[in-house]
């Protein structure tokens, strides 16, 4: 069976010392062990740190921006080539749907392409502060970085913070989800075997626990991290990381708002928030979590989203007729469940999805809910529940609408949906949020920077400002008459 291994100073190992500790991944559509994987501890991430350190001081990595530009695009070429292979473990191990992996891994590759080019862009300022007195701004690397990723989206999400960190010039230390290990390795290994990467530039840690990660917040060689997850462990990590004054990147929690007015397009905007609402089973950041919808639209739009979720086929994520998958295991699928046993004995539920019978019942499926509410203090507004459960809620002009869109700590991604731009541009403008789309959800580019308002965290990833925390401006000045 397939064994995701630690990767420390540009070897596969199980472990550093003491005994192997090995932990199982499932599938979650079957319920099966589909592979295993090392378990690490604080021993193996002090290796992965100290290793990662040796490579920032002691190589030229830092100082040759071609070198990594051409090992960015490599790395590109090799996740492409190796695509269809990777979305098949994708799939076992997370649950969700082919062409959502083929997706992400699509994300991916163009992310290290576009990045290839940054590196060799990475230029600073000089100023003659007086004459002959010179200030020069260097961009440098910031230093070794860990990354700290969960589990919903392991290509890209790794991919979005690993080919900024690479192309600024730092080292890495890598901590995966440990469910999806072994597509972390794979990614990795399409880097691993080029020989013009010096040994400790990238090294990953598996645990299921959390000491190392908890290593990576308190070690004071880690200069960066760029963490993606849930808001509550981001606010441990910015506490854990407050005594070694870290750099900070959180990519952070959503509650997606789509605010949707009358004069939409109804049909297009109904398809546009089940597509919005149900990718990756609703366990992706961005999702849309919540519907707002103009008192006029209410109703209709009510209806036909009762209608087109009812639709939506539930099933394994390799069967080409599956239109959503499971979600990463039982116990979330129990309770998104239970929230929904909840969300009848509390508020008015227009659609109740069921665990199918069947085959699909020994994995994490279920089918998707609707429920409506107009109490703002609601768990089922405020809470982000992460599954295939939409809210849908009322509103009567513009002020209520940017108020209720507004009205949870979440600020990650929202979206507008009218025929009228100006009044989308309008919304957009109020609304605290990272990304707002118009009559669009989910749109990401490698050139566009996303991130977060609010509890949804701080720092950008993707575009020019995706590298700034990956580089630090050092002042360094000289005079050319003395
Ligand atoms: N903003 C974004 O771009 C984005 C993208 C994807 C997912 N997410 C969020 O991720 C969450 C789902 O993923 P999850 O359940 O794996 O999140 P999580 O916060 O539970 O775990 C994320 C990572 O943090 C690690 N971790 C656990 N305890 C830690 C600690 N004390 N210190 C440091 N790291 C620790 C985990 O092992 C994992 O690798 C959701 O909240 C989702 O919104 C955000
Ligand atoms: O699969 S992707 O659309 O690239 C994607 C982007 C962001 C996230 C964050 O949850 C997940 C998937």
């Amino acid at each position: 069976m397939q064994t995701a291994k630690q990767l420390i100073d540009g070897r596969w190992l199980t472990h550093v010392s003491g005994g192997e500790r090995i932990g199982q991944a499932i599938n979650p559509a079957t319920g099966d062990v589909a592979a295993l994987f090392c378990d690490g501890t604080a021993a193996e991430a002090e290796a992965a740190v100290a290793a990662a350190l040796r490579a920032f001081d002691n190589t030229a990595w830092k100082r040759s921006p071609r070198l990594r530009a051409e090992v960015l695009l490599d790395f590109a070429a090799k996740l492409d080539a190796r695509k269809e292979e990777i979305a098949d473990w994708l799939v076992t191990l997370n649950g969700k749907l082919r062409r959502e992996a083929l997706g992400e891994i699509g994300a991916g590759i163009s992310e290290l392409r576009y990045y290839a080019g940054l590196a060799r862009n990475l230029f600073g300022r000089v100023l003659e502060v007086e004459p002959g007195c010179y200030s020069s701004l260097d961009r440098e690397a910031a230093g070794v970085c860990a990354i700290i990723l969960p589990w919903n989206a392991p290509v890209t999400l790794l991919v979005r913070s690993l080919a900024p960190a690479l192309a600024a010039g730092c080292t890495v230390v890598i901590k995966p989800a440990c469910q999806t290990a072994v597509v972390n390795n794979m990614v990795l290994e399409c880097m691993t075997g080029d020989t013009r990467v010096p040994a400790g530039v990238i090294n990953s840690v598996i645990e299921s626990g959390a000491d190392v990660s908890r290593y990576l917040c308190e070690s004071p060689d880690i200069d960066v991290i760029s963490f993606t997850g849930s808001s509550a462990v981001g606010k441990l990590i910015a506490q854990n990381t407050a005594p070694t004054l870290k750099r900070l990147s959180l990519e952070l929690g959503g509650k997606a708002p789509a605010v949707v007015f009358a004069d939409a397009d109804m049909d297009k905007t109904v398809a546009g928030l089940v597509a919005g609402g149900m990718v990756m089973a609703g366990q992706q950041c961005t999702a849309i979590t919540r519907v707002l919808v103009e008192d006029a639209a209410y109703d209709a739009v009510a209806q036909k989203l009762v209608a087109a979720l009812k639709a939506v086929k539930v099933g394994p994520g390799n069967d080409p007729a599956s239109q959503m998958g499971c979600l990463i295991d039982v116990r979330n699928r129990d309770r998104i469940n239970a929230l929904m046993d909840t969300a009848q004995a509390t508020q008015r539920v227009l659609l109740r999805g069921n665990v199918p019978g069947g085959a699909l019942a020994r994995g994490a499926f279920i089918e998707p809910s609707l429920v409506e509410v107009q109490d703002l203090s609601s768990d089922f507004i405020q809470k982000e529940l992460f599954g295939p459960l939409l809210v849908i809620e009322r509103f009567s002009n513009e002020d209520e609408a940017v108020t209720r869109a507004n009205a949870t700590r979440f600020g990650l991604a929202a979206s507008v949906w009218s025929s009228d731009m100006k009044k989308s541009r309008r919304i957009a403008a109020r609304l605290r949020s990272g990304t707002v789309w118009s009559n669009s959800h989910n749109r990401l580019f490698a050139e566009a920077e996303t991130g977060g308002f609010r509890d949804s965290g701080y720092g950008r990833l993707h575009g020019a400002e995706g590298l700034n925390d990956f580089l630090q401006t050092k002042h360094f000045y000289f005079e050319t008459n003395s």
